[in-house]
């Protein structure tokens, strides 16, 4: 026993997951964006990635026949999952039964439900999502009051996804989404994943992203910041005295901050939108 608790429970042996996916008979269906990861290593490396589970809870979205959940049931975590298909809730239902009180399995949309109302704050995201579902979720955690009630996301993206996720100022990824996932947190690639490791194989290579929460600047207030990023790389060619000139304000902003008007949106570092927003917030 260890000191005020039990011991850890021996993990369940599982059977492989290419059999779970034959006797519950889940081909992969494209209109839902499905490529499995079956290799449970890999999988394990990924539930890493937001640092020890043990104890931890985690929202996993898209959990299909459970790869990346059973690895994060693995690690220790509590895990509530929200998947559309209703095909994968009996092979996830074995998998509850396997982890006694780890596992809330819930049939639904994940664009659709209500995260902390169903784990409460200070979870970790998990989630390797289609991209046309992937890239809004995304954009609503982001867009949370902060602190937000998430401790982490780890997200799979297509690579190019990723990339505009964390792009540095001066790159050509470097756009609204990079500002939006940099002005209050951090954003970094964790891993990388060849398309060879999905069952079937995307076109394209993915990425693992990861995002912690930081400091949210003083007195910014997220509509105007992103009526700013939307102004400037809605014209990304254009020099900010052009592409801003339909927001009010935002020239003398320009000048009061010292930022020159000649410059063009990708140049501009995400501390300037910022001090932009900033002082376009007063009003
Ligand atoms: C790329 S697969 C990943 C499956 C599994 N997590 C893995 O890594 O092997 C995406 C999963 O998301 C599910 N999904 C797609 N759209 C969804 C939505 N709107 N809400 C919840 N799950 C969704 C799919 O059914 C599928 O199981």
């Amino acid at each position: 026993m260890t000191e005020g608790g039990t011991e850890p429970r021996p993990a369940p042996s599982l059977p492989p997951l290419r059999e779970v996916i034959a006797r519950h008979g889940l081909a992969a269906s494209k209109a839902l964006g499905q490529n499995f990861l079956l290799d449970e290593q890999l999988l394990a490396r990924i539930a890493a990635i937001p640092g020890p589970l043990a104890g931890e809870r985690v929202f996993e979205v898209g959990p299909g026949p459970g790869g990346l959940t059973r690895a994060a049931l693995r690690a220790g975590a509590k895990v509530t999952a929200v998947e559309r298909d209703a095909r994968c809730i009996p092979a996830l239902e074995e998998l509850a039964a396997a982890f006694p009180d780890q596992l809330t399995v819930i049939e639904g949309d994940a664009m659709k439900v209500d995260p902390p109302a169903l784990t409460g704050e200070g979870v970790h995201i998990l989630a390797n999502l289609p991209y046309n579902v992937g890239t809004p979720l995304l954009v609503g955690w982001l867009s949370a009051r902060w602190k937000p009630w998430w401790a982490s996301l780890t997200l799979m993206f297509q690579q190019e996804v990723a990339e505009r996720i964390v792009a540095p100022v001066g790159t050509s990824h470097y756009g609204r989404l990079a500002v939006l996932a940099q002005w209050r947190a951090e954003a970094r690639i964790a891993m990388k994943v060849h398309r060879s490791a999905f069952t079937p194989p995307p076109k394209v290579m993915s990425a693992v992203v990861h995002i912690v929460p930081a400091e949210e600047p003083e007195g910014v207030r997220l509509p105007v910041l992103e009526r700013l990023t939307a102004a400037a790389f809605g014209q990304r060619r254009k020099m900010l005295r052009q592409s801003l000139k339909g927001v009010p304000g935002a020239l003398e902003a320009l000048e009061e901050l010292g930022i020159d008007p000649q410059r063009r949106a990708e140049t501009v570092p995400v501390s300037d939108y910022v001090a932009l927003a900033r002082l376009l917030s007063r009003g």
